[in-house]
């Protein structure tokens, strides 16, 4: 199945609770000023996010498989404990894939918010032997996202894992966006496989772009005519900006060929130190998304 766009009823009518999207299921978020979001149990997938009195921030490819295990295209793909191909596991780990549990959901004050988990089973010790639980966090209110994911060692040996919030920032055309905020950054571009400096303030894209900045500033700004989203991130030490160009969109089966033109990935990550948890320790890190009036 390839249809996201068809939740079961009209979004405005969703309250804060579990719901289906895209006939998947999901948990809606509705805070009492309106702002909304849409997570799949998916992966802990966030698929939209619709500030108060605003529109979709997010880009979904409209033709992602929705089965309710294939990697989504769009929104924001958890990844951990293996960024991209850095390892023997599958790309981007084994998070984004597997079903996870709804713990809450409810609106407290001016937030709604939801908690899910996942927990090591026998798959995934099978490919990764540790004991862990993940706990993603996603709260709105206003004209801003907060999205917290914590990770607990539950077993008796310390493990290392690297860990991403890939966020897919929708975008009118993205040749006409700017982002902000990296100017002197160290970064790996993996297009060219090299080492590089970012030497102008603001990264435009026109070709696939897909880069690693090193212990990259906490706070960035996506500008649009129009639009301005702000950035944040806290723990996670590293910022990839991908896109990946008319060619290779034309070649992932799971966007348009012209889907690179509406999106901007800027992820929140955390690859070049992978983070050493010991028995019973936890670390959390956090991405806020938020649209200046
Ligand atoms: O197609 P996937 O597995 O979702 O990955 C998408 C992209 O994710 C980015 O984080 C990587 O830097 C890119 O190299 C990669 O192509």
């Amino acid at each position: 199945m390839t249809t996201h766009d068809a939740p079961q009823q009209p979004r405005a009518l969703h309250r804060t609770g579990p719901c289906e999207f895209g006939g998947l299921p999901a948990v809606h978020l509705r805070s009492p000023d309106g702002a909304q979001a849409t997570v799949l149990l998916q992966g802990a997938h966030l698929v939209s996010w619709i500030p108060a009195g605003d529109e979709e921030q997010l880009y979904l490819s409209p033709e992602t498989v929705l089965d309710g295990h294939t990697a989504v295209r769009g929104g924001v793909p958890v990844v951990f404990p293996q960024f991209s191909d850095t390892g023997p596991l599958e790309r981007h780990g084994l998070a984004r894939t597997r079903t996870w549990t709804l713990e809450q959901a409810t609106v407290r004050g001016e937030h709604a918010f939801a908690v899910l988990t996942l927990e090591d089973d026998a798959e995934t010790r099978a490919l990764w032997p540790h004991a862990f639980t993940l706990e993603l966090t996603i709260s709105v209110d206003r004209r801003r996202i907060e999205m917290e994911l914590a990770v607990i060692n539950r077993g008796d040996t310390p493990f290392e894992f690297q860990a991403a919030l890939h966020t897919y920032l929708a975008c009118a055309d993205v040749r006409r966006a700017q982002l902000e905020g990296l100017l002197d950054q160290n970064y790996h571009d993996k297009v060219l496989d090299q080492p590089r400096q970012q030497w102008i303030d603001v990264v435009t894209i026109a070709q696939e772009l897909d880069r690693i900045y090193w212990e990259s500033p906490r706070q960035l700004l996506l500008r649009e005519v129009g639009r301005k989203v702000e950035i944040r991130q806290t723990a996670f030490e590293d910022t990839v900006v991908w896109n990946p160009g008319p060619e290779r969109s034309a070649a992932l089966p799971d966007l348009p060929d012209d889907g690179w033109l509406g999106m901007l990935c800027v992820e929140a990550a955390q690859i070049g130190n992978p983070v050493r948890l010991a028995p019973g320790e936890e670390w959390t890190g956090m991405q806020t998304l938020e649209v200046q009036t």
